[in-house]
């Protein structure tokens, strides 16, 4: 049997006295949507960048494919295949949509040169950003500066640019924050069309998009998992009802 994608297993970190991180266990399967969901202040984003590798860990192990990457940094993570996309923006107002992507697909050649083809000529990473933006629905805004784009136009732009390493593992921290409805259907569809590629762990708010896109959920409360499992499961389940869902659900 093939390994889950990613295995978190008794992960633990503290702030001084507070626990952001109490002994979780969590995997996302391949082409999986696993999603993380908690109220404000639960550890949801700290969780992710644990995985991410941006915080160390107390105690616990993280491993991607079967390799232990507890201790790896963020570098050697993004060349073992895993990506993140931001809470906030990060793309170069300046720069058009098709050139932020460019240097996406730059930097994850440079970065995976042992993995991924040579990165090729500025035309060959041209054209692989121009078939990204084609994915996310964005060929259209290739030669726009990305500072123009709408705030639904920048998150494709972000998913695009997270896409271009080819990540094995997605974290996606938030994508539907500050989105209007439309957008945010829009985006639901470009996460479920990733879905195709990668397993993707999904840290968000929207509870609508939570239940329309994973195939798990996990809840996190006070740094600690609740309960896990299958959407409605979950979504049913009087605990998570009492801690979270009550209030955060319609
Ligand atoms: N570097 C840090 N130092 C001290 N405390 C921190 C640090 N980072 C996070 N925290 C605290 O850890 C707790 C969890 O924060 P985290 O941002 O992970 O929660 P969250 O579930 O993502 O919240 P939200 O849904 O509001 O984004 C919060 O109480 C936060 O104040």
């Amino acid at each position: 049997m093939t390994a889950p994608l990613l295995q978190v297993r008794g992960l633990c970190k503290a702030y001084g006295a507070l626990i952001v991180t109490d002994a979780v266990d969590l995997d996302v399967a391949h082409g999986e949507i696993h999603a993380l969901i908690g109220p404000n202040g639960a550890g949801k984003t700290t969780f992710i960048a644990l995985v991410a590798g941006e915080v160390a860990p107390d105690r616990g192990r993280i491993l991607l494919g079967g390799a232990d990457v507890t201790r790896h940094a963020v570098h050697r993570r993004a060349q073992a295949g895993l990506a993140r996309s931001f809470q906030v923006t990060s793309v170069l107002p300046a720069f058009s949509a098709v050139e932020n992507v460019a240097l996406a697909v730059q930097a994850a050649a440079r970065r995976s040169f042992r993995l991924l083809p040579a990165p090729g000529s500025d035309r060959v990473r041209r054209a692989h950003a121009v078939e990204l933006l084609a994915q996310v629905g964005l060929a259209a805004k290739a030669d726009v500066p990305a500072g123009v784009l709408s705030h639904g136009e920048k998150r494709a732009l972000e998913l695009a640019m997270a896409l271009a390493g080819k990540p094995r593992l997605l974290l996606l921290d938030e994508p539907m924050a500050g989105a209007g409805p439309e957008e945010g259907r829009a985006m639901v569809e470009l996460i479920s069309a990733a879905r195709a590629q990668c397993g993707i762990l999904l840290v968000e708010h929207d509870m609508e998009a939570v239940f329309k896109l994973a195939d798990r959920v996990s809840v996190l409360v006070a740094g600690r998992l609740l309960a896990s499992g299958p959407p409605d499961a979950v979504r049913a389940d009087p605990a998570v009802q009492a801690a979270y869902l009550g209030e955060a659900a319609t």
